[in-house]
């Protein structure tokens, strides 16, 4: 085959117009992309905002019910639901995880009433009940127990699936906690609850608003690198999302977002399974800085940050910016 070559070969004629852009565009960001994380707190009528992550509030329940309402206005399909737990209701064992009366379940309960038609993807890890904020159990020496762990985590997926959560999402990174939680759900009659796995959750400076929103950074001590990833691995990545996928993963997620677009497209292309990323909380709150600070255009570097995640394979993507981007983009 021969191929045509500069002047007969202009790349430019396909981008000389926004017509033809449009033609020629390979990847669309649509709100039926987006996944929104929201923050629950107790109370009624409460809004506190979140100084590390400016735009960004906790809602008490019925708040929660009204942002559903907007995301589905919006067009987007499916909300990501963390907890702000009352500082008494932390302990070493994170107990109040199975708690069906817990703010997550009572959050869940009153979308499912007021918005049924909108996914609901909940959080597996006890950091947000645990009084040292650590993802799981800790042994004496502080160590986070594996085994242990998955014991309470299966109790919590199943507290989550009782009140209505769609999608599970164990980010704990506890090893073998997908196919116990898979086999949990089948036996009690969940079968059609999914399971995104937070596959490739890596040891990230960039969660560091996300602990002020769910309460738990002034309690961790140390750091997370005993289970979570080594920013320095790929192939242990592939490893990890091949084992979840072997368990009975529905689909993964890679975490955090633009630093990992290298493992995002390795995933898709070695596995060709519905793949998520998450763009975390330092990735928003970077995004506002530069916003604040009259260096970029936030329309602009949503979109494009978002796109990118899109070109890269991804199905779709949690974001702080979902409402946001869905509204910039018209359902
Ligand atoms: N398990 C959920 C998270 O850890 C979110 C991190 C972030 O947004 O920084
Ligand atoms: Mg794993």
């Amino acid at each position: 085959m021969t191929h045509a070559s500069y002047p007969a070969l202009r790349l430019r004629r396909t981008r000389a117009a926004a017509w033809t852009r449009a033609l020629h565009a390979e990847n669309r960001l649509h709100p039926s992309d987006l996944i929104w994380p929201l923050f629950v707190t107790e109370g009624q009528g409460e809004e506190e905002p979140i100084s590390s992550l400016p735009g960004v509030s906790r809602w008490s329940v019925d708040g929660i019910v009204a942002r559903a309402r907007e995301a589905r206005d919006a067009g987007i399909p499916c909300l990501a639901l963390f907890p702000n737990t009352q500082a008494d209701r932390r302990s070493d064992d994170g107990e109040e995880a199975l708690n069906p009366d817990n703010l997550m379940c009572r959050a869940i309960r009153a979308i499912k009433d007021a918005v049924p038609d909108i996914g609901i993807l909940t959080d597996v890890a006890l950091d947000p009940y645990t009084a040292h904020g650590q993802d799981g159990l800790l042994d004496e020496q502080g160590y986070v127990i594996n085994d242990a762990t998955i014991d309470v985590l299966i109790g919590q997926s199943l507290n989550q699936a009782a009140a209505g959560a769609d999608i599970i999402a164990p980010s704990d990174m506890m090893d073998g906690r997908v196919g116990a939680i898979r086999e949990a759900l089948e036996e009690e009659g969940h079968a059609n609850v999914q399971i995104m796995a937070y596959a490739a959750k890596y040891a990230s400076a960039f969660y560091g608003p996300f602990r002020d929103a769910v309460g738990s950074s002034g309690l961790l001590k140390g750091d997370k690198k005993s289970y979570q990833m080594d920013p320095a691995n790929s192939e242990e990545a592939l490893r990890e999302v091949a084992l979840d996928l072997a368990e009975g993963a529905d689909s993964v997620m890679v975490k955090p977002g633009l630093p990992y677009l290298d493992i995002i497209a390795r995933v898709k292309d070695r596995f060709e399974v519905p793949v998520f990323a998450y763009q975390v909380s330092g990735e928003y709150a970077m995004i506002e800085a530069a916003v604040a600070a009259g260096v970029g255009n936030r329309d602009a570097l949503v979109l494009e940050t978002l796109l990118a995640f899109k070109r890269a394979g991804c199905s779709g993507v949690l974001t702080y910016h979902a409402l946001h981007a869905a509204r910039l983009l018209g359902a």
